[in-house]
C-alpha cells in the first residue's frame, strides 16, 4: 500500500515536533527538577527497563576492596580473552610476550567480542571508569570487563562458564607471561595509586640446576624438593599451613647462592622479588611490599646478615639500662633529626616471613642468603620460617665435573686426576673455578684452560700455607715477647727467658696433639647432621642440605 506524500509530510512533522517537546522538557526537568526527585526517576526507569531487559550483566573490575591488589580475577579474565578474543575483535592491543620475541594480543577498550560456551553465546565488553580529575593523587585507571547473556542460561554461566574461564585464563597466563624481576624502590617513598611498590623488569637469568655446580645427590635433593612443594596445594590447605616455604642459602662468597635462586626461578617458572630490606622505611611499608607480591614467586632478601641490625635487636633493647635511655630522649629532644635509615625490625621481619599477611597470594618461596650464618638470629632461620637450610661450600672435584662438562664439554681427561688430588688438598670456590675454565680467546684450548685451573689451584695452596707458615710465626712471636717481659719482671736474665719459652712452648705443643687427638675421637663418633645442626658451615669442600 502506497502512503500518500501529503500524509509522509504530516507524520514527519508530528514526530519532529514530538521529539522536539520531549527534548525540551528533559532540559527543564534536568535543569529544575531537585536531585533527589531525578535520582529517584532514574532509579524507576532503570527497574522498568529491567524488568523488561532479558540480560544479566557481570562485572569485573580491575582493583577490588580497598584497591590494595590487582583482582585477580580480572587478570583471568583479561588472559582468557587475550586468547579468545583476538580471533573476533576489531580493535586489539598488543604486548611484548614470553621470550621478548612474540606479541600478545588483548582486546582493546570499549571493543565488543562474543563468545561461546557449551552452545550458549555471551558477549565481552571491555571498559574504563573515568577517574575523578581534583583527586589530590594521580588516580589509576579503572579498567573493567562486562560479561552480558541471556538470563536463561543463568546457572550455565554462573556454574560452569566462569569456573571454565579463571581456569584456563590463569592457565593462558602461566604460559604466555614474560616472568619478572621486581625491586622495591627506594625512590618513591608513598606510591601513588599509579606507582606501584615494586618496580620490574624481564627476568631472564640463563642459570638452571643443569648448569649448576653441585653434587649430584644433593641437587637431586634440592629439586625433588622444590617440585613437590609446588605440586602440594592441596596437602598445605589439608594440614592448615599457608603454601610457603623458606629456604636459607649459607656459605662463602662465590658458591653460587644467587645463582641457584635463579635456577630455582627457572625450574619452577617464578617471578623473582629482590627485596633490598635497607630501602624499606618501616614494617608498615614491608607489609605493604608484600601484600603486593603475587603468587608462584621467590621473595630473596640477599645477605640478610649485612641488610639491617636484626642480629642484636632483642638484645639491645633488653641491655639498655633506664639511664641510657632518658639520655636519647633528651638528645632527641634537643636536636630532632631527620631519620632516614630503616626502621624495620626483626620482629616485622618475622611477621613478614610467617604472620598473618604472609598467608596472601600462596605459592611462595622465600629465599635468604647469607655469608655468615652464626651471626643469624635463631628465631630468624628456625624451622617453619626457614625450612631448609642448604650450605653451599668450596668447589668438590664432582661439582668441578659438572663444570667442565658445561664449559669445556669434557667428561674426562688426562689432567682431572692432578685437578682431584689438589682439591682435595685446598678451597676453591666454583666461582674461581668457572673464572680458571673459561676461554680467553678464540685460541684457548681444553688444555690451556685446565692448566689456568691447575695453576690457581697450586697458588690458592701456596698462599694458605704461606697464611699459615705466617700466623705461626705471629703467635710464636707473641709467645716469646710476653714470655720475655714475665721474665724481666721476675728479674730473669735473657737466655733464661728463652729457655723457661722453649720448655713452655714443647709442653704446650704435647698438650695440644693430646687435645686434638681426644678431639678426633670425639668428632669421629658424632653425626655430621649433628655438626651443622649446631649452626657451623661445612668446612669441607662440598655443600650440605639440611
Ligand atoms: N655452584 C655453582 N655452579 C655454577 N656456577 C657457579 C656456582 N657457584 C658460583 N658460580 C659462578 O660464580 C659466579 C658467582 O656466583 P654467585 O653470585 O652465585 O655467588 P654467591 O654465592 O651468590 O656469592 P656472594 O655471597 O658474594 O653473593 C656466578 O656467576 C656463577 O657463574
Ligand atoms: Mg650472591
Amino acid at each position: 500500500m502506497m502512503i500518500p506524500p501529503q500524509l509522509m509530510t504530516q507524520t514527519w512533522a508530528t514526530m519532529g515536533s514530538t521529539i522536539a517537546s520531549f527534548m525540551l522538557f528533559w532540559a527543564i526537568f534536568q535543569q529544575y527538577c531537585p536531585h533527589e526527585v531525578r535520582r529517584y526517576f532514574e532509579r524507576c526507569t532503570h527497574r522498568i527497563m529491567n524488568f523488561f531487559n532479558p540480560y544479566i550483566k557481570i562485572t569485573i573490575h580491575e582493583y577490588t576492596g580497598d584497591r590494595l591488589k590487582r583482582s585477580e580475577a580480572f587478570a583471568a579474565v583479561e588472559a582468557y580473552l587475550s586468547v579468545n578474543s583476538s580471533k573476533s575483535a576489531k580493535r586489539l592491543k598488543a604486548e611484548m610476550g614470553r621470550g621478548n620475541n612474540n606479541l600478545v594480543l588483548s582486546m582493546d577498550e570499549h571493543e565488543r567480542v562474543t563468545d561461546e560456551f557449551k552452545g550458549v553465546k555471551v558477549w565481552w565488553v571491555s571498559g574504563k571508569v573515568a577517574t575523578s580529575s581534583q583527586s589530590l593523587y594521580p588516580q589509576p585507571e579503572r579498567r573493567y570487563y562486562r560479561l552480558s547473556f541471556h538470563k536463561s542460561h543463568r546457572e550455565t554461566i554462573t556454574e560452569s562458564y566462569l569456573k571454565h574461564l579463571v581456569t584456563e585464563g590463569k592457565e593462558i597466563k602461566v604460559r604466555s607471561r614474560q616472568r619478572k624481576l621486581y625491586t622495591n624502590s627506594s625512590g618513591h617513598r608513598w606510591p601513588s595509586f599509579k606507582q606501584t611498590v615494586w618496580s620490574h623488569i624481564t627476568f631472564e637469568h640463563p642459570a638452571t640446576f643443569d648448569t649448576m655446580a653441585l653434587e649430584p645427590k644433593i641437587k637431586e635433593e634440592i629439586i625433588d624438593d622444590l617440585v613437590t612443594f609446588s605440586q602440594s596445594k592441596d596437602f598445605y590447605a589439608r594440614i592448615g599451613k599457608t603454601w610457603k616455604r623458606g629456604y636459607l642459602l649459607y656459605g662463602p662468597p662465590g658458591t653460587g647462592k644467587s645463582t641457584m635462586i635463579a635456577a630455582m626461578a627457572n625450574l619452577l617458572n617464578y617471578d623473582v622479588y629482590d627485596l633490598e630490606l635497607t630501602a624499606v622505611k618501616d614494617n608498615t611499608e614491608l607489609r605493604k611490599l608484600l601484600i603486593e607480591t603475587t603468587g608462584k614467586s621467590i621473595i630473596v632478601i640477599e645477605d640478610i646478615d649485612c641488610s639491617l641490625d636484626l642480629t642484636g635487636q632483642r638484645k639491645k633493647k633488653a641491655d639498655k639500662s633506664s639511664e641510657d635511655d632518658k639520655l636519647d630522649k633528651e638528645a632527641a629532644r634537643k636536636e630532632p633529626k631527620e631519620d632516614t635509615t630503616s626502621k624495620v625490625t626483626l620482629s616485622g621481619l618475622l611477621n613478614f616471613i610467617d604472620g598473618l599477611w604472609s598467608a596472601c597470594g600462596g605459592e611462595r618461596i622465600i629465599v635468604f642468603t647469607t655469608n655468615y650464618v652464626e651471626k643469624l638470629d635463631p628465631a630468624l632461620i628456625r624451622r617453619g620460617r626457614m625450612d631448609k637450610h642448604i650450605g653451599l661450600s668450596y668447589c668438590s672435584f664432582e661439582a668441578f665435573k659438572v663444570l667442565a662438562k658445561n664449559y669445556l664439554e669434557l667428561k674426562q681427561h688426562a689432567m682431572f686426576e692432578t685437578i682431584q688430588g689438589l682439591m682435595k688438598e685446598t678451597k676453591i670456590t666454583p666461582a674461581d673455578v668457572a673464572e680458571n675454565l673459561m676461554p680467553k680467546s678464540p685460541l684457548d684450548g681444553v688444555e690451556k684452560c685446565l692448566s689456568n685451573l691447575i695453576r690457581a689451584l697450586e697458588e690458592t695452596k701456596a698462599a694458605a700455607a704461606a697464611k699459615e707458615r705466617e700466623l705461626a710465626a705471629d703467635k710464636e712471636k707473641a709467645g716469646k715477647e710476653s714470655c720475655r717481659k714475665q721474665a724481666e719482671k721476675e728479674g730473669v736474665d735473657g737466655e733464661t727467658a728463652e729457655n723457661i719459652f722453649q720448655k713452655e712452648a714443647a709442653m704446650e705443643q704435647e698438650n695440644g696433639n693430646s687435645e686434638k687427638h681426644k678431639q678426633k675421637e670425639e668428632v669421629d663418633g658424632e653425626t655430621y647432621e649433628a655438626s651443622v645442626g649446631k649452626n657451623e658451615p661445612p668446612q669441607e669442600n662440598g655443600n650440605c642440605v639440611m
